[in-house]
């Protein structure tokens, strides 16, 4: 029998390969005469450590300050000019006649192909997430390390890119929610790449409708918003009787600041009261969501695995695909029943490296990798035993983390 490592759980067997993400080497380019880039390459075209990873980074952070300090000085310095997690932004601007924070004053969200240097900032712990800021990630991240600097990302893609290459220490990540169920990309991309799960956090979510101030609910023709955020608030709005079309964009609050960078009258955006503040929004409906108790799980991800400890609550997250038998399922999960380990999730996603199987007799069947989180540490032994076990009806199985359960108590009323 194989042995698992407590602290990287992975036990990953030779007959299935999944690949883990391509060391990523840096390059950087100007897309303007203000703006420093950074492209990542292939380890292929001459990849680079972490620690030089972690030197390119800082260089170019300095270079980002002091071309942002020379085009202060050449632009003549600009009214209003503040700085927002080191990018230089302007403070105040008019959005149809109110005076509403400028969504230029915001740090620009990170996207794939254009990696803005982040500044470095001392020991602040840097948090990536995907949206903008005012987006329930950003507040997860804030619930998880209250001192954090946010890092807004336009993917999820690139949140994990940003821990990969040290320009974030944490990912935060949404998984599931009560109302809406699981984040489906998520669970993919926490298989694509390597990093793993050090904490999880439960945000009660209360959604509003938000629009460009003095519209009316009778303007509205269009809603947009993040896919679960409108499957979260559907009854309520089709109860409402609007009249309104469902667009889903990549994020809450980037919907919210669409609005109104476009001075869009006729659509409105399911957000965060604070996505509101921030974008000048006014709150046509709040708490829409289906039901009061609207709780989204994120997970926390790093680069390097916690010590799995017993001395508080504990979950382990495993994912797994199945040998050819029968009973598989069954075995697997009698291997946590058999030792009183509560499960708590259970999702099944398509085996992308080989979606089907071909049985002797032609028979397709569709290959599932299988995603569990169990109320276990991997350090205490009945947890090493049944994965022991699973690990024989398995052609694969990674653990992806062991981390402290989120046990903040919870009200229906606490708001984000
Ligand atoms: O779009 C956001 O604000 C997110 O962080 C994703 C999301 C969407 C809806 C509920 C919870 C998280």
């Amino acid at each position: 029998m194989q042995s698992i490592n407590p602290l990287s759980g992975s036990i990953d067997k030779s007959l299935v390969r999944i690949a883990s993400t391509p060391g990523l080497g840096l390059t950087h380019h100007r897309s303007s005469p203000s703006r420093l880039t950074v492209k990542c390459l292939d380890s292929a075209n001459g990849g680079r450590t972490r620690h030089e990873w972690q030197s390119c980074c800082a260089v170019l952070a300095s270079k980002v300050a002091s071309q942002q300090q020379d085009s202060k000085k050449t632009d003549g310095g600009s009214t209003g000019v503040a700085t927002v997690n080191g990018h230089q932004t302007f403070d105040f601007v008019p959005i149809n006649g109110a005076v509403a924070k400028s969504p230029f004053a915001l740090p620009k969200p990170l996207s794939i192909s254009d990696f803005s240097a982040v500044p470095l900032h001392g020991s602040q712990l840097r948090v990536a997430y995907q949206g903008v800021p005012g987006a329930y990630s950003e507040a997860a991240a804030g619930k998880a390390y209250p001192n954090c600097e946010p890092i807004p990302c336009d993917q999820f893609e690139v949140a994990f890119q940003a821990v990969e290459i040290w320009i974030a220490d944490r990912a935060v990540l949404p998984v599931e929610n009560s109302l809406g169920g699981s984040i489906h990309r998520n669970y993919d991309l926490l298989l694509r790449h390597r990093l793993h799960i050090v904490g999880e956090v439960q945000l009660p979510v209360h959604h509003c409708l938000l629009a460009l101030p003095g519209v009316r609910m009778e303007h509205i023709t269009r809603i947009i918003s993040h896919p679960q955020a409108l499957s979260q608030c559907e009854n309520t709005i089709t109860k409402m009787g609007l009249n309104a079309s469902r667009e889903a964009v990549d994020d809450t609050a980037g919907a919210a600041e669409y609005i109104a960078t476009n001075n869009l009258r006729n659509t409105a955006a399911i957000a965060s009261a604070r996505a509101a503040e921030l974008y000048g929004l006014q709150t046509l409906a709040k708490g829409i969501q289906d039901d009061s108790s609207n709780v989204t799980r994120f997970v926390i991800l790093s680069r390097e695995p916690i010590i799995p400890r017993i001395d508080r609550p504990f979950k382990t997250s495993i994912v797994f695909a199945q040998e050819k038998g029968t009973n598989i399922l069954f075995k697997v999960l009698s291997s946590f029943a058999f030792r009183n380990i509560n499960l708590t999730k259970i999702e099944s996603r398509p085996h992308r490296n080989q979606p089907i199987r071909v049985e002797d007799g032609g028979a397709k069947q569709f290959e599932y990798l299988f995603y569990v989180d169990f109320e276990a540490s991997m350090a205490e032994e009945r947890a090493q035993n049944a994965l022991a076990e699973v690990e024989e009806f398995t052609s694969f199985l990674r653990v992806l983390g062991s981390y402290p359960m989120d046990m903040t108590p919870w009200r229906p009323d606490m708001e984000e």
